[in-house]
């Protein structure tokens, strides 16, 4: 399985090791052309307004768009998450707004900054340590859509279909849990 990072901007190098850990072929992605070999795409954390203009300004919107309906799983981890929803909170447009949820972005307030907590991920683990920086929540999770993680009774992680979004950051920690199940979801839509 070929998995690719978008290297706009973030934490690119943490996600390749971990998804080269479970046993993908892991590639940092930087021009467009790039998403045609690929099996699934991770879509890391970093500033959500930045990386949207990186993407409109060389035509990334279209192209991952276009990857995404064609049934092809993305990853999105933290403003990956905030990329990849239909809805944004106090915001008019979406960015690529593929997957059925609503976020709040920074939604944990300012004396929480970042923190790690373990948590419990459903069908992942029962103790995940999930690092949080300046993070979303997710709001709403579309029917089809499944939660699979609250933090103080909000949505942290959730999969609709092909799209997996976690509002923390699993490439920060050594635990290879969260990549293994992208890969399978990556796996099983092949
Ligand atoms: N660590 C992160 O990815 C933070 C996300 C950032 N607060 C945003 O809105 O894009």
């Amino acid at each position: 399985m070929k998995i690719g990072v978008l290297a706009l901007q973030g934490a690119v190098v943490e996600h390749l090791r971990l998804l080269e850990a479970v046993g993908a072929t892991a590639v940092a992605v930087k021009k467009v052309e790039e998403l045609h070999d690929l099996d699934g795409l991770v879509i890391p954390g970093g500033e959500s307004t930045t990386i949207s203009k990186l993407m409109h300004q060389y035509g990334w919107m279209e192209a991952i768009r276009a990857f995404g309906e064609a049934g092809k799983p993305i990853f999105g981890t933290c403003a990956g998450a905030i990329l990849l929803a239909k809805q944004i909170e106090g915001q008019q447009e979406a960015h690529l707004g593929l997957m059925d949820i609503k976020v709040a972005r920074n939604a944990f307030g300012r004396q929480k900054d970042s923190f790690e907590v373990n948590l419990p991920v459903a069908g992942v683990a029962a103790d995940y340590p999930a690092v949080f920086i300046r993070a979303p929540y997710l709001m709403e999770v579309g029917e089809a859509g499944q939660v699979l993680a609250k933090y103080e009774d909000k949505i942290v992680a959730a999969r609709v279909g092909q799209y997996l979004a976690a509002a923390f950051h699993p490439e920060l920690t050594e635990d290879t849990r969260l990549h293994k199940y992208f890969l399978d979801m990556v796996k099983e839509s092949k």
